[in-house]
């Protein structure tokens, strides 16, 4: 699956012109992840996932309020700040169908808010982002073991990359790993990472992400790029 990326750039242009460039660029994925984190001030959270629902029936959508600290906008300090803010789009009538929850957030944040999970269907991904390497797999283990713990439905890491070939032991670790999880998402992050967003796909993981305008992180590829190169795997 493709998750095209939406940030108050894109929700703008979506907004402005629903069938200008960008919203075609969102109707070629199968997945958008609404980053409420870099949405437009002013846009009221509870009510986003309804409004992209009605423009993309047919996307699978995933809900993140990314921390400062794991490449987001929401001021880390304030992280606990968001339990009121995923009970708000949690409870409203339209909801995403996934929420990112990071595997830091486990211990504190997510035991406050495991009721309103089950209560409203939506199910979780726990997530990690490592912003100085590539993960080991003695890391990964971990991460996976944290997330079968709390029965998380998905599963992501996003690693960064320094040089060419550097992800390549990880792909095994995708194949043995990914048919545990409805959602499986590994990959590197950097230019010398570009290859494994779709490489990843090849080997077990169902999740990557695409940018629908500009990248929201590095290595990002545009969603139509991406949805051409997804035939050389
Ligand atoms: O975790 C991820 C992956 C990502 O960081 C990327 O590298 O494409 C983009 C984020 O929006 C998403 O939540």
């Amino acid at each position: 699956m493709l998750a095209g990326v939406i940030d108050a750039k894109t929700f703008q242009e979506i907004e402005e012109n629903p069938t200008g460039e960008i919203a075609e660029a969102a109707k070629l994925c199968d997945a958008l992840e609404i980053r409420y984190d870099l949405l437009p001030a002013g846009v009221k959270w509870s009510h986003v996932a309804e409004n992209i629902r009605g423009r993309f029936p047919r996307a699978l959508l995933v809900g993140t309020i990314r921390l400062e600290r794991d490449g987001g906008k929401f001021p880390t300090e304030k992280s606990l700040g968001r339990e009121a803010l995923w009970r708000d789009i949690l409870s409203a009538a339209v909801k995403p169908d996934f929420i990112d929850i990071e595997a830091e957030d486990l211990d504190e944040l997510f035991p406050k808010l495991a009721k309103d999970f089950s209560q409203s269907g939506v199910r979780f991904l726990v997530s990690h982002h490592d912003f100085q390497k590539i993960s080991s797999t003695m890391e990964l283990e971990n991460l996976i073991q944290k997330a079968k713990a709390v029965r998380a439905n998905g599963f992501k890491t996003a690693c960064m990359s320094s040089t060419w070939g550097d992800f390549e032991g990880l792909y095994p670790f995708i194949a043995q790993n990914a048919p545990d999880f409805e959602l499986f998402s590994l990959f590197a992050m950097g230019k010398t990472g570009e290859e494994s967003r779709l490489k990843s796909l090849a080997f077990g993981a169902n999740l990557t992400y695409c940018s629908l305008g500009n990248a929201v992180a590095p290595g990002q590829i545009p969603v139509k790029i991406a949805k051409e190169n997804c035939k050389n795997y």
